[in-house]
């Protein structure tokens, strides 16, 4: 018990004498000054009413020593209402006299005068408390147990007649829902300290929605895992605790309170979820033995024998994380106006958001939503396994809680919708008649995509994610070539967004900047040309000629990825600003260049052919070889203004930069699990490849490949974030070296080790090697970034050392 109690604290503490001396006449069977000695104790875990452990011991050490909880108000002035330790001992001595697992109630005192607020005692239970959903130490067969064994006991609570249990007068009957909600919105609104658009969508919908069915049961109002205590060694419930928000009302506010911890990421601290750890097995169980949120509602429905699957279940669960979000709300504003630290009040209010957020998804999802549809079983058509979330960017340097959530969702969004896909993506355009065409699933994938608000993280003024946040998310979607996409965070589209974000006019944002964040259209970047050495971009020979108020293009382009695409209506296109007789209108190399907005549909725009990289088209975006015959832009498509295109292209290139590195990192930790599944099963001159020394040195090399250039990485989007991009340029110069050659590593071993397998279309590795290959040549070949980076170092060495003469 040490470890769950302290001693009193000070703002708590009390007069024992008196407390004894109460007891004596009120529970003499418990307590007699002249046989005991009575010992108090404060437990750590506070609920809002402090509870205390009592031991009571015989003076003279002959017979056992007796443990008791004490609860009470906290002292202060309280809320009118709050704190009715009156009514958690009347439920308490309710349901024991049902028979229902509750601490034996002993005594309550409505006296302040002896321990200076009301209190009561009941028997300490002595048991397993988990304070962790996931039950890390306990075997798989024995979390299933305890999970069915909290389902059947919530069954049993809502079983239990109320009105023969004495409870008429406990709570109102009826309408319980309209009353919780106009409760929570005003206690909400009367705290709310900044404007919360999910939340306020959530008040919206869900008064639209209240289900017809009007049950009244007993209600616990916190049913936890960890508002319970289980058996020694069995799974069993032995005592339910913390009745303080219990009341009458309807049953599936429980069910739906206890099973929003499918909702909450793993891994949060405070506030332990089950979500991210939904691998689901054949029978709907999540990895490791806890049921499915499906599984769970199912195990409580058969012991109410209550119907199943459950009508409009979203909306019980979506309720629930409105109701916390409320309360958390009012949390938040207590820690802002008290002395809490500000990372605990930060944290509280991220809290509230994610709640709302929660709350929200679950209202978005369609009308009439079952449990069943909310953890469906993951097919694998592809040859690779789906993620395994536990491969996503660890969190070594604590990523921020919105971070760790949306890893979770992203992940999560991955497996059910993602690589289930990804064969499909492919067989679609092999069998289409062109290949340059819509894949139609995919209009489908990025409207849920957007629905969930996973859509456009890769833009901090959209998404309000910095670098070092969106870095781990990047790296989750660049686990599969098709994925990008679905999220609006695919290339070249990203980096022109930024463009058009950071330089476009308001006329401009309007007209291309805000489809493509709409994701209604998409955008090519044309900058190489085949003519010149492009990875020196002052080469660039494309020329705009003024003509009254035109500017007239002439040049040709190659490597224009996206611009195969039907949906492809614009580029962004880099060029020389030439006057009457064609020559550059100014002689500066890094001054000549500029950046033009065109529009795919301007006359003279033509598509040469599409390019292969290792024979692959990357259909249906491509990369184009494109010519610019004259073509026509009004003077105002100009970006930022002539000759400031390098300005432009650096303002693009550093975030895009990381981007790359992060999905590429993402490829390489899919292509090692690859390789270790292969490894595993693959039996080579009688053991496993694995037992190879080779192949462990392989898998031991990639791993620290990953690692390094995740670490690399990570401190490049730091630097952006703390410093600005051109600060972070040396950074960002040795990522896009180290990342790409990391990745190309990585997947030819895992290649290797699949033998022919590995080379061939029956694995992705081929793809992923082709397509990690070109990032040692696109957006600046190795050279290049080499050169940036020996210069930043030559450069701080001989400063150093002039500092010193
Ligand atoms: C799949 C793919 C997609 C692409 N997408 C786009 C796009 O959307 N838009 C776009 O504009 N471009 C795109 N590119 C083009 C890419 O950015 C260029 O290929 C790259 O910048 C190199 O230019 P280059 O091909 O003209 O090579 P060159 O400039 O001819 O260079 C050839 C080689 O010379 C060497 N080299 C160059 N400079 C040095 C140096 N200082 N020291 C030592 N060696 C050096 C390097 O090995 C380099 O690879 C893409 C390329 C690929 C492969």
């Amino acid at each position: 018990m040490a470890d769950e109690t302290t001693p009193v604290r000070k703002a708590h503490q009390f007069d024992t004498s008196k407390l004894a001396a109460y007891l004596a006449a009120a529970a003499p069977s418990v307590f007699s000054p002249t046989r005991d000695t009575l010992a108090v104790r404060q437990f750590k875990h506070g609920q809002s009413n402090p509870s205390f452990y009592l031991t009571i011991a015989p003076a003279n050490a002959a017979g056992d020593t007796r443990a008791f909880v004490l609860r009470k108000k906290p002292p202060g002035k309280l809320l009118p209402g709050a704190h009715a330790v009156d009514r958690e001992f009347r439920i308490i001595s309710a349901l024991h006299a049902q028979g229902f697992p509750v601490p034996t109630p002993i005594v309550y005192c409505a006296d302040p005068s002896v321990i200076g607020t009301e209190f009561y005692l009941m028997q300490f239970v002595k048991g397993r408390i988990f304070r962790d959903p996931a039950l890390p130490n306990v075997a798989p067969a024995e979390r299933r147990a305890i999970y069915s064994a909290m389902a059947q006991t919530l069954a049993q609570l809502h079983s239990i007649d109320w009105r023969k249990a004495g409870l008429e007068s406990f709570g109102k009957e009826g309408n319980y829902y309209e009353r919780q909600l106009s409760t929570w919105s005003r206690q909400y609104r009367a705290s709310a300290t900044e404007h919360n658009e999910p939340m306020e969508k959530l008040m919206a919908w869900l008064p639209e929605h209240i289900p017809k069915d009007g049950a009244v049961v007993i209600t616990h109002g916190d049913f936890r895992i960890d508002n319970m205590i289980f058996h020694p060694t069995e799974p069993r419930v032995l005592a339910v605790l913390d009745w303080e928000l219990s009341t009458l009302g309807h049953p599936l506010s429980d069910l739906a309170y206890n099973a929003m911890t499918y909702h909450i990421p793993l891994g949060i601290s405070g506030m332990p979820g089950l979500d991210g750890a939904s691998t689901v097995d054949e029978d709907g169980r999540l990895s490791g033995g806890i049921p499915s949120e499906n599984d769970y509602t199912r195990l409580y429905c058969q012991a109410r024998r209550a119907a199943f699957p459950v009508p409009q279940w979203n909306f019980f669960v979506a309720f629930a994380f409105f109701r916390s979000a409320a309360i958390l709300q009012g949390v938040y504003a207590r820690s802002l106006q008290g002395n809490a630290s500000a990372e605990n009040a930060k944290q509280v209010g991220l809290g509230v958001m994610m709640a709302a957020q929660k709350g929200l998804e679950l209202a978005h999802r369609a009308p009439g939503n079952s449990s069943s549809n909310s953890t469906p079983a993951p097919t694998t058509p592809h040859a690779l396994k789906p993620a395994s979330s536990s491969s996503a960017s660890p969190n070594v340097f604590g990523y921020s809680e919105r971070t760790v959530l949306l890893q979770a969702r992203v992940t999560k969004f991955m497996e059910e919708h993602v690589y289930p896909r990804e064969r499909d993506f492919f067989d679609f355009l092999n069998s289409a008649p062109s290949r340059w065409t819509v894949v139609p699933f995919m209009e489908e994938l990025k409207a849920k995509a957007k629905r969930e608000g996973l859509w456009n993280l890769f833009l901090p003024s959209v998404s309000g994610l910095t670098q070092l946040e969106y870095a781990p998310l990047a790296e989750i979607m660049g686990r599969s070539l098709i994925a990008p996409e679905v999220f609006n965070c695919g290339a070249p589209d990203t980096g022109n967004m930024e463009v058009l974000h950071l330089y476009g006019t308001a006329e401009q944002k309007e007209r291309w900047l805000k489809p493509l964040l709409e994701g209604t259209i998409r955008s090519a970047f044309c900058m190489t040309e085949p003519a010149v050495a492009s990875s020196d971009a002052t080469n660039i020979q494309c020329t705009f000629r003024r003509v009254g108020d035109e500017y007239e293009i002439t040049g040709r382009k190659w490597w224009s990825s996206g611009a195969g695409d039907p949906r492809c209506k614009v580029l962004i296109v880099m060029g020389v600003v030439v006057d009457e007789n064609h020559k550059p209108t100014s002689t500066k190399a890094h001054g000549r260049h500029s950046m033009i907005i065109v529009p795919a549909d301007a006359p003279g725009f033509k598509k040469i052919r599409p390019l292969t990289v290792f024979g692959y088209d990357d259909a249906p975006h491509g990369h184009l070889e494109v010519e610019f015959d004259h073509v026509r832009v009004p003077v105002s498509n100009i970006l930022l203004g002539e000759g400031r295109g390098f300005e432009i292209a650096q303002g693009r290139l550093g975030p895009g930069r990381i981007h790359h590195c992060m999905r590429l990192i993402g490829l390489a930790e899919r292509s090692l699990e690859v390789m270790l599944e292969r490894v595993t099963t693959r039996v080579a001159f009688g053991r496993p490849l694995a037992h190879q020394g080779t192949i462990l040195k392989d898998i031991a090399d990639s791993r620290a490949d990953i690692d390094t250039a995740r670490l690399l990485t990570l401190k490049a989007a730091h630097l952006i974030d703390t410093r600005g991009t051109k600060q972070a340029m040396k950074e960002i110069a040795l990522i896009k070296v180290v990342a790409p050659n990391a990745a190309l590593r990585v997947i030819d071993r895992a290649i290797q080790a699949h033998g022919g397998a590995g080379v061939s279309q029956d694995f992705p590795l081929a793809h992923a090697y082709a397509s990690a290959r070109t990032l040692r040549i696109a957006d600046g070949p190795d050279e290049v970034h080499r050169v940036t980076i020996a210069k930043s170092e030559l450069g701080a060495f001989i400063r150093a050392k002039q500092s010193k003469l």
